[in-house]
């Protein structure tokens, strides 16, 4: 492969200090590179909506408009992003330019007081605003109180520490990347807690106009990561998921093949939730697609609800 030319980048950044923690981590890989980048740090609606949960005021675009207005704009080249928060369809003239080599894809148990879901005792609240968590841990556990919990990680720690919940459910990535990882008490087996689609993994966005930004940022790519996490997404978008639909995909790929489980939950909580799992030799996107469409179809015979319209 021949070298790219060191590019003067700028990169988009909401401020929380998870996405500058995500931005620096991409400035330091491409300075290495010998690139000259700088950020621009932005808040998004979704970091000034605190008091409602995401999925009643518009869900994930919430927090990558801004930074999508910054590319546009030319104010800005690039945008990192958490790739569990970037809707499966990107605006027209963007795209994904790369994924990343994924952290942890686990939900961790955080509790100053209690050891793991099973030490709770009886009708203990815990908190998060992910529908997927909450469908979730009330299947393992039906007398837990669930109450909502927003914010960014530091707000949300706390929270709890001031005692407004016995324990908490955030993804071991993003305390792992802050170095909060002892605040962690256990992690959630897979198979109890399945993880949302694309969590821990990092994507970059670029206007789809800039080839030449995607040839400075395919170094970059982690080419497991990015194929397991497009069948995740594949699921999603093909349930039509967004945060208001308890949704949870997850694969891993071992020797070139992928298995990938996934889960459905009723929003109105009537229905009970369904899983799919299947395996497949993935070596493309194409490929995974094709698997993360297959689960969803298996989802939907075994009664998930897609919302409409869905597309593809
Ligand atoms: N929805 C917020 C969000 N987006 C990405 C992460 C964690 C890092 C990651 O999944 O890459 C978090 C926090 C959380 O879910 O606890």
């Amino acid at each position: 492969m021949s070298p790219t030319q060191p590019l003067p980048l700028v990169i988009a950044t909401r401020e929380s200090r998870l996405a500058l923690w995500q931005a620096e981590h991409v400035q330091a890989l491409l300075r290495a590179r010998g690139h000259s980048v700088s950020l621009l740090g932005m808040t998004t609606q979704g970091d000034q909506i605190l008091d409602r949960s995401l999925s009643k005021v518009g869900g994930k675009g919430l927090f990558v408009k801004e930074l999508e207005v910054a590319l546009e704009e030319g104010r800005a080249h690039i945008a990192v992003h958490s790739l569990k928060d970037v809707p499966m369809e990107l605006p027209e003239g963007f795209a994904l330019a790369c994924v990343m080599e994924r952290e942890d894809p686990r939900d961790a148990f955080v509790s100053p007081r209690y050891a793991s879901l099973n030490a709770l005792p009886q009708g203990a609240v815990v908190g998060t605003s992910s529908l997927r968590r909450q469908v979730l841990l009330q299947a393992l556990r039906p007398d837990l109180k669930i109450e909502p919990l927003r914010g960014n990680l530091d707000t949300r720690l706390r929270k709890l520490d001031e005692g407004q919940y016995d324990a908490i459910v955030l993804a071991a990535a993003g305390l792992k990347r802050l170095g909060l990882q002892d605040r962690i008490r256990t992690e959630f087996a897979t198979t109890d807690m399945l993880p949302a689609a694309g969590q821990g993994a990092l994507g970059i966005e670029i206007r789809s106009d800039r080839q030449d930004l995607m040839a400075a940022l395919a170094p970059l790519a982690h080419q497991e990561t990015w194929l397991t996490v497009t069948a995740e997404r594949a699921v999603s978008r093909a349930m039509g998921g967004s945060c208001s639909m308890p949704l949870a995909a997850h694969g891993r790929l071992v020797q070139g093949t992928l298995h990938l489980d996934a889960a459905w939950g009723d929003p109105d909580g009537s229905a009970p939730l369904v899983h799919a799992s299947a395996s497949a030799p993935v070596a493309t996107l194409a490929d995974a697609d094709a698997l993360g469409i297959a689960i969803a179809a298996r989802l939907r015979a075994g009664g998930a609800r897609a919302a409409h319209p869905v597309t593809s």
